[in-house]
């Protein structure tokens, strides 16, 4: 299976290192041309995934159009990008695997819906979980859900992309992989605001355990299976990425907690913090499935630029209530 990667990112990146295993050629498209010089020339992503030796099968392409005709196309773009790389290319009947974890702004859609939007002769897949890519690509163990409904195609990308440290579990519930990897990147803003404004260690693992509950009623509301939300993709990534500044998003909050503005942290950013593009219309979504989603509408308060303490207040006001999803 000749493996195509969209997105030369770090994830993009960590990725194709993944599929290059045993020198297996992999082709990946970047957007800017120092990265495509870079992997090509020093076998090196230095602006995004700096200081980690690349495969020598990887080659890079500024070009989309040079990735028709491989067997399968890893879709790793920011999500709201997704849509625009995906109509510069045929896609066909290529299967398309959806990495990017959001929803889109205005359509509302999850990566795989606008895939299917864009290429709706192409198969979908989806992989998603608990993926640091500088560790992926380091070798480290890692294990994701990868989801698809054709059980032949499903079975294939396992096992071509499956190895002993990096371990794709198989699942058939397409809708549930990409919720959990959209909802779990805005309630790591949360977490990294409880971190930057130092109120402890037990109100994070209550904002985990409520956010989760938020995820899964979110989830539930849209179509996922509930096993699906307490997998790698769901549970297992909101427990990576509210407990690490290593994320992006996690950092984000910090920076929220400590009382600095949206703009100045979104300022000039290089590398992409999904959540604060999910946020928003996160909230629409759920306000249109009628689900009750507070911290969710907490993080975007902050975004907007609303007090650290007002919106701490409002969230610890609300009435109390029984646990139960
Ligand atoms: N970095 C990680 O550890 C992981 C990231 N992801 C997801 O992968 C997706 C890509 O993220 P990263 O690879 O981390 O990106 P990154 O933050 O390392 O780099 C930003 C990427 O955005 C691209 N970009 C910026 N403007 C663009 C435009 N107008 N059109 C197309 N692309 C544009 C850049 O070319 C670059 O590839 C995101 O949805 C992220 O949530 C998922 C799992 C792990
Ligand atoms: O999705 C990720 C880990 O699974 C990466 O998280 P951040 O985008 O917050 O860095």
């Amino acid at each position: 299976m000749r493996i195509g990667v969209i997105g030369g990112g770090a994830w993009g990146t960590a990725l194709a290192q993944v599929a290059a295993r045993d020198d297996a050629p992999v082709l990946l498209w970047a957007r800017e041309p120092d990265v495509v010089e870079s992997i090509n020339g020093a076998h090196e992503n230095r602006a995004f995934l700096p200081g980690v030796p690349l495969s020598a099968s990887i080659r890079a392409t500024g070009t989309l159009a040079d990735l028709a005709g491989l067997d399968a196309l890893l879709v790793v773009a920011p999500a709201q990008h997704v849509r625009t790389v995906l109509s510069e290319i045929a896609v066909g009947t290529t299967p398309l695997v959806l990495c990017a974890k959001g929803i889109e702004a205005g359509t509302r859609l999850l990566v795989g819906e606008v895939a299917r939007s864009v290429a709706p002769h192409a198969p979908i897949a989806v992989l998603s979980g608990p993926t640091f890519a500088h560790e992926v690509a380091a070798g480290k163990p890692t294990a994701v859900t990868l989801a698809c409904e054709d059980e032949a195609l499903r079975t294939r990308l396992v096992e071509r992309l499956g190895a002993p440290a990096f371990r794709p579990y198989a699942s058939a519930d397409v809708t549930g992989a990409e919720i959990g990897g959209a909802v779990k990147n805005v309630l790591a803003i949360a977490c990294g605001v409880v971190e930057g404004a130092g109120l402890g260690l037990n109100a994070r693992a209550a904002l985990i355990a409520r956010g989760f509950a938020e995820m899964t009623r979110f989830g539930l509301a849209r179509g996922a299976q509930a096993d699906t939300l307490t997998g790698l993709s769901g549970l297992g990534d909101l427990v990576l990425t509210c407990s690490s500044t290593n994320s992006r998003n996690f950092s984000l909050g910090v920076g929220l907690g400590q009382g600095r503005s949206a703009a100045e942290l979104l300022a000039d950013r290089k590398t992409v913090a999904e959540g604060a593009f999910t946020a928003p219309v996160l909230r629409e979504a759920a306000a249109e499935a009628g689900v009750d989603m507070p911290v969710v509408a907490a993080v975007n308060a902050l975004l907007e630029g609303a007090p650290v303490a007002d919106v701490i207040e409002a969230l610890l006001s609300r009435p109390l209530k029984a646990e139960a999803v």
